[in-house]
């Protein structure tokens, strides 16, 4: 039977809602409990990947690579993981984050720019690391589009392409189709990282489990960015009541979610207001900051903005586009006849 591998990205994706403020303890603590609780892999990162820590997506408290260097220091067998946007990340991080122990890069585009990844993959390769490709936003394009972005990563030398649903905005079913034409299209690993604005995170976890997922994401409590992830403790618990359970110490992650993590996370990721209307839109997450200024000045529900940039699929970059939305919608509201009484 082959094992089901699970990261655990705490540190990585929790960065977003610790607002970058790991300490060297912090990430010393879970790091250690994750390792001993039999986690594999565990994910270390600014939230945006390396080279995140800027004036636009937040410093650091800690520089990551000290960070890293700590979870390395810490754990005995799980491989240590560093994410990398191109972009954000260059080569030279990539190389210093190699250095400082990580063995597992994790190369995340835009679901429709898998061809930026290239040269990404191809120095991952060259430095004798794991080079795992990440097709962020994945709700917005259908499996065969996805496969063939996927498709790509393999070509630039990819182990493993995640389906990864940055806004928590798919169903199980559409989490299923996706990964099983990933499967189907491809001879390496598949991998899905769950978001939990519609409350269904760990239920995409299991549907990609069916359609056959090598590798899956979670981190302690959730800790992540908008509504969190799939809870590690939470997989865990529910492999392991599956008979599936790839090795992971179900306690020890209670333990580490209750004890380690709960006392230092600013506040528990859930599906509230905000969060529950990216995922039922679709959008990212940075929309909605736009669309309240754009609600206030056409006095309309922010909420209705992001619906309808998530059905004209605005991607990241097009933020733009929100006042010409908010400004067709206010005028359609204006032309509707007044109901007579
Ligand atoms: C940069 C993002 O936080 C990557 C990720 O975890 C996602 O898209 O989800
Ligand atoms: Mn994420």
């Amino acid at each position: 039977m082959k094992t089901l591998r699970l990261t655990d990205t705490t540190l990585r994706d929790g960065s977003h809602a610790m607002r970058h403020q790991f300490t060297r303890q912090q990430v010393r603590s879970i790091a250690q409990a994750l390792d001993r609780a039999g986690v594999p892999v565990i994910e270390v990162t600014h939230g945006d990947g390396l080279g995140g820590a800027s004036l636009q997506y937040g410093f650091s408290h800690t520089p990551e690579l000290e960070l890293i260097a700590e979870a390395r220091s810490v754990c005995e067998r799980a491989r240590i993981a560093a994410l990398l946007l191109p972009g954000i990340g260059t080569r030279k991080e990539l190389k210093a984050a190699a250095e400082r122990g990580v063995q597992v890069i994790r190369i995340a585009t835009q679901c429709t720019e898998a061809d930026i990844s290239e040269q990404h993959f191809g120095l991952t390769k060259e430095l004798g690391l794991e080079a795992v490709g990440f097709l962020m936003m994945a709700h917005m394009r259908p499996p065969e589009v996805l496969a063939e972005q996927a498709r790509l990563m393999e070509s630039y030398g990819a182990d493993c392409v995640y389906i990864v649903d940055s806004a928590g905005a798919l169903l199980p079913d559409g989490a299923y189709a996706r990964v099983k034409a990933l499967k189907e299209a491809l001879t390496i690993q598949v991998g899905f990282h769950a978001h939990n604005n519609l409350g269904l995170a760990i239920g995409n976890t299991l549907a990609a489990l069916e359609a056959g997922v090598d590798q899956i994401d979670g981190s302690l409590r959730g800790l992540g960015a908008g509504a969190g992830n799939a809870a590690t403790e939470v997989i865990a618990a529910v492999l392991d009541k599956m008979g599936q359970n790839p090795g992971l110490n179900v306690f020890a992650l209670m333990d580490a979610a209750e004890y380690i993590v709960a006392p230092i996370a600013p506040y528990q990721p859930l599906p509230d207001r905000d969060a529950l209307t990216i995922g039922y839109a679709g959008v990212y997450s940075t929309f909605l900051l736009h669309a309240r200024r754009a609600g206030e000045l056409y006095h309309l529900d922010p909420r209705s903005i992001l619906v309808e940039l998530g059905r004209r699929q605005a991607v990241a970059g097009q933020e733009d586009w929100i006042l010409d939305v908010a400004l067709d919608l206010a005028r359609r509201s204006q032309d509707k006849p007044v109901p007579q009484t």
